[in-house]
């Protein structure tokens, strides 16, 4: 099959890239750079201030710019942008696409079938309004935020977006020894690629200047040592004379060195604008530096501009500055990077105190690049409210998406990162169409909701990586669905390990699932990191009040359990004559730390185990649970359904109540479906139905909750009569 399938679905034009990014993807040319910049020599140019062209972009950007605004026609939309890849319909997609077709109609042996697009920006899966935004970012120069989860594209988005940028605005930034005041360099810019050419003629000149002193001071040193060897009685004189010559020349030598100018900033061999990753860097590293020097004065000291050292905010200049986890920087960094996107310049100084380094100060050197400020929720609520600001009014904000619709097209957009991941390691060999189908398979589980594939990309090149490998180490020519198979085995997370390896111990002590039923004890199920589902028992106990009813939770959990017993505690009060400010209730999440609970998605479980302990009605322990509790009695949905059921089969449950409307999300493996039955709930009566063991008495708390039925949250009531909040905990 011939090499040409594009995954891109209706074929588009490449042509549509615009004249600025083809103009981007040209290799820069030394010889029409000279050309353009006319006869004049580089030293003549030397030392002409270059335009650090800051003004124009960001001219009282407020009032001019609205963010929300897509009215700008020169935008290019991401369907304009499309795909830069020859297309060749017939070949490769389906006219007709199943529905259970995996591979979206395409018709391959193997990745080695699907071409790559050489843009970033077109391999970009899915974030759509990220990469929309980006694209208009790159246009309009604005800055953008992405907030989101690891691994879904924020770093690889700010890369792609310094693909796009024009090329022509890149400078090269040279320092030079300022004679006036050596603790002052100067600073100039000049067009990419001419700072070499600068730096080459200082050193010509440098060179020839070393050489005409030499030749003099060799004929000064041969006319003294000459005129020693004449008169014998000085010879020891004329040694001596020869030596200080000889001192005075090099001495003087050094002098002609300093002057070549230091270049702390080199765009000439740049294919793109500059992308710059500053995340975790310490000041220096992002801000610049100035060496110390030991030897501060008496002729040994290296001049004060050759110790200049770029941060990222200079080497990023006309290009993009990346910052991920941006609330990491310190509070004074943060400012100093909020003055220098301000500006569009910022001097470079020592950041030690106790340097020498930090006596030179640079003028301005500028840093006109655009911020992509990166993080997840807490990067946003911790960074400094000003920077945020500053990030906000003069550009956008985007929240990253975790999971996209399960489409055709998009499963050949998949199909196509395994052969772009195959392509970027090099030493993978491809793979077959059935490891693909595996690998979508993955990705459709791994989003955790019905129609929809991961966005979690490192995560899934990460199985590529291990699948190939396994192919690899086996020198065979595909990766098969087999090697996909046994690389989803090995390459389980830290929590995978964690949560398999908890299993395992309470199989030793003999602590899993036992028949029949104990009251007050529920098995619930939460999920640790992203994939990995754990069985966690909640017992409760109720006991006379001490001085007004409380609950009392163990470990860090309390507010948690807090807050499902108020949930349940408005079903009690309004179903049974019980009061619980009589009672003090005791709730314990046996053995296990505050990780792998995540919102309330064990509140159902914590309210089954408060009935249960209150009506003294056995709970069946082969039944597991989970799912959040409205006020109303309703069971709304939560997040990571599939690991939990999955993890409720390895610890033997026989039957997992879920929330109903997770039903949908469930896509368990195979070896699994055997072994659990799985019961969608809408109400906590259904709940209780399945889980306690036993009749209830007439008239209970337990029998009148049978008068629940349906789910408010169906019945689309929810919002106004329960206040619950309809989104996966
Ligand atoms: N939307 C996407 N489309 C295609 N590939 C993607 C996408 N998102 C991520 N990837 C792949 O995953 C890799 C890691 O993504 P990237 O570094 O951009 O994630 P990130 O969001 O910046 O994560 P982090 O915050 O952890 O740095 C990329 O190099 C790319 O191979």
């Amino acid at each position: 099959m011939s090499k040409d399938t594009n995954v891109d679905d209706p074929p588009e034009d490449a042509s549509d890239d615009g004249p600025d990014n083809e103009q981007a993807r040209q290799p820069r040319d030394g010889a029409s750079e000279s050309k353009r910049q006319g006869e004049r020599s580089p030293l003549e140019e030397d030392g002409d201030r270059g335009d650090v062209d800051d003004g124009d972009e960001f001219d009282d950007p407020i009032d001019e710019f609205e963010p929300d605004s897509t009215e700008d026609d020169d935008i290019e939309t991401v369907d304009d942008l499309g795909s830069s890849v020859e297309v060749d319909p017939g070949v490769e997609v389906d006219e007709e696409i199943a529905e259970d077709d995996l591979l979206g109609g395409l018709k391959i042996d193997s990745t080695e079938d699907i071409e790559v697009p050489d843009r970033l920006v077109d391999q970009v899966i899915g974030q759509d309004e990220a990469r929309d935004i980006i694209i208009k970012a790159a246009k309009q120069r604005r800055h953008v935020m992405m907030i989101g989860s690891p691994g879904t594209g924020k770093s690889m988005l700010a890369k792609a977006m310094s693909q796009l940028l024009p090329q022509e605005d890149l400078q090269d930034v040279l320092v030079y020894h300022n004679p006036d005041d050596g603790n002052e360099p100067k600073v100039r810019t000049v067009p990419a690629g001419k700072g070499e050419q600068i730096i080459d003629a200082h050193k010509e000149e440098a060179r020839k200047r070393n050489q005409m002193r030499s030749i003099l001071m060799w004929i000064i040193i041969a006319i003294i040592i000459g005129y020693a060897i004449l008169s014998p009685a000085s010879i020891l004189l004329g040694i001596l004379a020869a030596g200080i010559v000889w001192l005075i020349f090099r001495y003087t030598n050094r002098g002609s060195d300093a002057m070549v100018p230091n270049m702390i900033v080199n765009n000439g061999d740049k294919r793109t604008a500059p992308f710059e990753d500053a995340t975790g860097a310490h000041a220096g590293a992002l801000l610049g530096d100035v060496r110390h020097d030991p030897f501060q004065s008496g002729g040994m000291e290296t001049p004060s501009h050759d110790r200049v050292e770029p941060g990222s905010i200079h080497q990023a200049n006309k290009g993009v500055l990346f910052v991920d986890e941006i609330n990491t920087l310190d509070v004074r960094t943060q400012q100093k990077l909020m003055t220098a996107i301000q500006e569009g310049e910022f001097s470079i100084t020592g950041q030690s105190e106790r340097s020498s380094g930090a006596m030179v100060q640079t003028e301005p050197v500028p840093c006109d690049f655009i911020m992509i400020a990166a993080g997840n929720l807490d990067a946003m609520e911790n960074m400094h409210p000003a920077l945020r600001n500053r990030i906000k009014g003069y550009g956008y904000e985007v929240y990253m998406e975790d999971t996209i619709e399960d489409t055709p097209e998009m499963r050949r957009k998949y199909a196509r990162f395994i052969a772009q991941e195959v392509e970027r390691d090099g030493r993978l060999p491809h793979f077959t169409a059935d490891a693909v189908e595996e690998l979508i398979l993955e990705a459709k589980r791994r989003s955790g909701r019905k129609n929809h594939l991961t966005l979690h990309f490192r995560t899934l090149g990460g199985l590529v990586r291990v699948a190939g490998d396994i192919a690899r180490s086996e020198d065979r020519e595909f990766t098969t669905r087999e090697d996909v198979l046994q690389a989803k085995g090995r390459s389980r997370s830290i929590e995978q390990q964690l949560a398999d390896d908890y299993i395992e111990r309470r199989k030793d002590y003999e602590l899993q699932v036992a028949e029949g039923g104990v009251e007050g004890r529920v098995n619930g199920l939460a999920v640790m990191g992203e994939d990995s589902g754990i069985m966690l028992p909640v017992m409760a106990e109720i006991a006379p009040a001490q001085g007004g009813g409380q609950v009392i939770a163990t470990g860090q959990l309390k507010e948690m359990a807090e807050e499902s017993v108020q949930n349940v505690s408005a079903i009690i009060k309004k179903f049974s004559d019980v009061d619980l400010s009589e009672k003090d209730i005791h709730i314990q999440f046996v053995q296990t730390g505050q990780q792998g609970v995540d919102g309330d998605s064990a509140s159902i479980t914590v309210a089954t185990a408060v009935i249960s302990a209150l009506e003294d009605i056995p709970v069946d322990q082969t039944v597991a649970m989970t799912g959040s509790l409205s006020v109303r009695g309703d069971v709304l949905p939560v997040g990571g359904v599939t690991h939990k059921i999955e993890a409720a089969a390895k610890a033997g449950c026989k039957k997992v109540i879920i929330p109903a409307a997770n039903e949908q999300d469930v896509m368990i493996e195979e070896e699994y479906e055997e072994m659990v039955e799985i019961i969608p709930c809408s109400n906590i009566s259904e709940v209780l139905d399945v889980a306690l063991m036993g009749e209830p008495k007439k008239d209970s708390l337990v029998d009148r909750l049978k008068s629940i039925t349906g789910s408010a949250f169906d019945q689309g009531t929810v919002g106004s009569a329960g206040g619950s909040n309809p989104s996966p905990q």
